[in-house]
């Protein structure tokens, strides 16, 4: 079974947008948890420009099903996270200017630093997983840092697969295998889709859990747009 973590990023960025609380960031994962997904995600970015770190401690009570908190791991970043005490942290190698993760750590160039944040985090119970490019030299230094689990970053398998590139899961498959090999476990996540999810779950067996946004969030507006057009047409009669 591989869990579905819904990550909420894109509903602060909505709600950000006219400054209010439309949609409520907080309504928004008790209703997903209740219509089954199986953990939320968030993305905390230095800037606030979505999630705010408001939002990640007003989330902690409602999440019931896996809390996993996504970011790189800066000073206030670990001062959040330790508060927390999600079920998991992912870390995630982003510049500040980045519009969004744009690649996986170098492992073996930021072994020692690795090393202490993961020690840290699970001397506090905390789960952790690190985002790496379906490298496997990678997945050994990933290994060498005692983190629990990697996130392959999948947005060149996400990209291929749209071109009609099958074999853009060759590199996830043998970089998971290692992992698996090795005692890892294995998440994924950036731009998974109902278009690529399936084939992408079916290459890779041991894949514990999925977190996925962008896409989701854009496919429930378009799956849900008919319905509400109707809703206003009713009401507009
Ligand atoms: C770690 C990762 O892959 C990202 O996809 C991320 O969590 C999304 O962040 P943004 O919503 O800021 O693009
Ligand atoms: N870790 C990836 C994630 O949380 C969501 O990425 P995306 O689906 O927004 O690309």
């Amino acid at each position: 079974m591989t869990k579905l973590s819904v990550n909420i990023n894109k509903i602060a960025t909505l709600r950000n947008s006219r400054g209010g609380d439309v949609p409520n960031v907080v309504q928004f994962a008790k209703d997903i948890q209740r219509f089954g997904a199986e953990g939320v995600t968030i993305h905390p970015r230095p800037d606030e420009r979505h999630i705010r770190y408001q939002d990640a401690r007003d989330l902690k009570p409602v999440v019931f099903t896996e809390y996993n908190i996504e970011g790189n791991p800066v000073e206030s970043f670990l001062k959040l996270v330790l508060e927390i005490k999600p079920t998991q942290v992912t870390l995630v190698p982003d510049a500040e200017d980045a519009i969004t993760s744009n690649a996986g750590w170098d492992t073996i160039k930021h072994k020692d630093f690795l090393v202490d944040v993961i020690k840290e985090f699970q001397q506090n119970g905390i789960r952790t997983s690190i985002f790496v490019d379906p490298i496997l030299k990678q997945i050994e230094g990933a290994k060498a840092t005692g983190a629990d689990r990697i996130e392959l970053y999948t947005e060149a398998f996400a990209h291929q697969y749209s071109l009609g590139n099958k074999d853009a899961i060759k590199p996830y498959i043998k970089t998971a295998e290692l992992a698996h090999n090795l005692g890892i476990g294995i998440n994924a996540g950036h731009d998974l889709s109902l278009d690529n999810i399936k084939f992408f779950k079916d290459n890779i067996p041991s894949l514990l859990e999925v977190s996925i946004g962008h896409a989701l969030i854009a496919e429930s507006l378009y799956l849900g747009i008919e319905n509400v057009i109707q809703m206003y047409l009713h009401k507009l009669k």
